[in-house]
């Protein structure tokens, strides 16, 4: 008789792995489609495979500066557009919902959570006091595939006196790249990463992320990345990276 644990697994890695199954790491389909990014905010509800509502953690809360609040703002109102009747329409530019786990929400998650550390918890969402590390939100433009990160950086991120972690800023390189190139091309993982870094990033304050496809090469996806103040005047650090298609089962070792 097959084992609980392996029979989680096997419905995880079906579920990741079917076709009709579009998940966060699945957005190629939805890029393509016309509604494409229509799908992303409620894909948890109707087509991943989530037993319950997952809390969306890049939404504003008390914490945020004036300046987060007003970036994220101006990218809200790009997410919808006004056609000429007076209608709203979505616009080029879509939220991307981040949730601290995947897991937790998946069939199988149970069975999982005894092979899989069931505290897990997704890296920069692990710290719950509100501002106190990454504070952050994505938003995704489908049409020039590209995106760009309203990242405030908080107290417990410190490396050098007053000034963000270098490993802090590679943290939130690796996910804003690491979602845009998800949504390019699916299933990934990173396989390389270069950072240079060019100016210091004062802690508490705001940056902006941009990332943008650079180019696929079969399995293989570039992309350029750049951290610049919201004015966009001061460049704080520059990255590239090679995302490599993986099939899911390359996670659970099969
Ligand atoms: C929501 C939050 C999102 C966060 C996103 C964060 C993403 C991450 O941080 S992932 C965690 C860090 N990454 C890892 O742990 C990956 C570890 N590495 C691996 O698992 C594997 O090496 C993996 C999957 C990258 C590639 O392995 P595999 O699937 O066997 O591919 P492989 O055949 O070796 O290589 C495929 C191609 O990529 C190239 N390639 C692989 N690695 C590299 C590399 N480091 N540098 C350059 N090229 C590389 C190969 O040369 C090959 O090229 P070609 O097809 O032209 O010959």
């Amino acid at each position: 008789m097959m084992r609980p644990v392996a029979k989680g697994l096997i419905s995880i890695i079906r579920a990741f792995s079917n076709p009709n199954v579009a998940g966060i790491l699945r957005l190629q389909t939805q890029w393509n489609s016309p509604s494409a990014f229509q799908n992303i905010r409620p894909l948890s509800m109707s087509l991943w495979p989530f037993s319950a509502q997952p809390r969306d953690f890049s939404l504003p809360n008390a914490s945020w500066s004036p300046e987060m609040r007003r970036v994220y703002d101006h990218y809200i109102a790009l997410c919808e557009v006004e056609t000429i009747g007076g209608e709203k329409k979505t616009g080029p530019w879509r939220k991307l919902p981040s949730y601290n786990r995947t897991l937790k929400y998946a069939k199988g998650g149970t069975y999982l959570s005894k092979m899989i550390q069931s505290k897990a918890r997704l890296f920069t969402r692990s710290i719950k006091e509100h501002g106190a590390a990454f504070e952050y939100v994505i938003f995704v433009n489908k049409q020039e595939k590209r995106c760009v990160c309203v990242f405030q950086a908080g107290r417990l991120l410190e490396g050098p006196p007053g000034h963000v972690h270098g490993g802090a800023i590679a943290t939130m390189i690796d996910t804003v790249m690491g979602g845009l190139a998800a949504c390019l091309s699916g299933p990934i993982m990173t396989a390389n990463l270069n950072i240079s870094y060019r100016s210091p990033i004062t802690l508490g304050s705001v940056v902006l992320i941009h990332s943008a496809l650079d180019h696929v090469e079969g399995r293989k996806t570039f992309l350029t990345c750049r951290v610049t103040s919201t004015d966009e005047t001061k460049l704080h650090t520059e990255a590239t990276a090679l995302f490599v298609s993986i099939n899911v089962g390359h996670l659970f070792g099969t």
